[in-house]
């Protein structure tokens, strides 16, 4: 059989850190190709990638383990045929971030069940970001992250700056309950890492041997049974995009009042912002109820100045996304209107 094409799964909840770690192996690394994978219509974290060098690809528009597995096997038949014909350089493996959303062994089906790739590419680890300072109530409110850790072959701890040493410490036993074979280690994990096998993958035939949690206490407290849609995760998004810019102060009250509006239902916000007297856009990362992080970059990244913004929430009414941002939308309409 020809050598097969690693593909490493960096997965974690929305807003882990899975895209900061990824930037700091690009920073190593020009040896690999990069799938992107996210939940709205329209891409950030592509843009947060660093240049590099290395082959990004994205895939938009759904959750890669339910909605866009079929992109996900046509982008890695044409990485594979670009790679042979020498279109793009002959990268040693694969990085496949999937969306804060995933369900790993979905992910993995169309390596396992579609004959051609599995002769081309064979899933070398699952390697899962798990955000310490969101801590346990993360893991129980959201099943997603339970999935993810216990189909981990290595814990990622991000956030590890914000806790103190015993806080750390309790949560990391927490995790061993939960999946006692995974390693745990803290970002920015060592670029080794990527070449590291786990045997017990590759022996089943690259299936996941999940690790049943020692501990019920962690049990999700939503317990639906998972369909295939793109409801299975309750989690939905709505992106916008808008010619126009504010000024930083009306951003500010703009973003609150998004916060408002979503309640606990806001999961996780990115967005590129136009804003007055900037020439670069304002980042917003915004992960659960914590504060929105603002940064201003000193250039658009692909020279499309349009406010762009994901929204995700988790809610049961499929409309309540689009609602909360039809609503944000004619706000910010309103401001601009005002001259502010
Ligand atoms: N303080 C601190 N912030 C972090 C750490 N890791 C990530 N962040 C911040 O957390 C926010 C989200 O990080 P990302 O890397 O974009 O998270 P992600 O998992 O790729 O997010 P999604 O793709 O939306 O699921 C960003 O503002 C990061 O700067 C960390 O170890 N410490």
């Amino acid at each position: 059989m020809m050598d097969r094409i690693p593909v490493v799964v960096l997965t974690g909840f929305l807003g882990s850190g899975k895209t900061t770690q990824l930037n700091a192996w690009l920073q190593q690394r020009q040896d690999l190709a990069v799938l992107i994978n996210e939940m709205g219509d329209i891409g950030i974290d592509q843009h947060l990638t660093a240049q590099s060098g290395v082959p990004v690809t994205l895939l938009a528009g759904g959750c890669v383990c339910c909605v866009v597995q079929g992109s996900l096997s046509s982008t890695l038949r044409n990485l594979f045929m670009a790679r042979k014909n020498g279109d793009i350089p002959a990268f040693t493996r694969i990085v496949l971030e999937t969306t804060g959303a995933a369900e790993p062994s979905g992910v993995l089906a169309p390596l396992e069940q579609d004959a051609w790739l599995k002769k081309r590419f064979y899933c070398q680890s699952v390697l899962t970001v798990v955000n310490v300072a969101a801590g346990v109530d993360s893991i129980q409110r959201h099943p997603e992250c339970l999935e993810q850790i216990q189909a981990a072959d290595v814990l990622l701890l991000s956030r590890t700056d914000q806790v103190d040493g015993a806080r750390l410490v309790g949560f990391q036993q927490q995790l061993v309950a939960l999946n006692r074979e995974a390693d745990q280690v803290s970002t920015p994990a060592a670029a080794e890492l990527l070449e590291r096998q786990f045997e017990r993958r590759c022996r089943i035939t690259g299936r996941l041997s999940i690790v049943a949690p020692e501990s019920s206490s962690f049990a999700p407290r939503v317990s639906e049974p998972l369909p295939t849609s793109s409801s299975r995760h309750q989690l939905y998004s709505a992106a916008l995009i808008w010619a126009h810019g504010l000024s930083w102060v009306h951003w500010q009250a703009a973003l609150q009042q998004l916060a408002g509006q979503c309640g606990d239902a806001l999961v996780r916000v990115k967005g590129l912002l136009r804003v007055e007297g900037l020439d670069g856009p304002l980042l917003v990362q915004w992960v659960g109820t914590a504060e929105p992080e603002l940064t201003p970059m000193n250039q658009w990244p692909d020279g499309d100045t349009q406010t762009r913004l994901v929204l995700i929430v988790r809610h049961d009414d499929p409309d309540f996304v689009h609602q909360q941002m039809a609503h944000w939308q004619s706000l910010l309409t309103q401001l601009l209107a005002s001259g502010h």
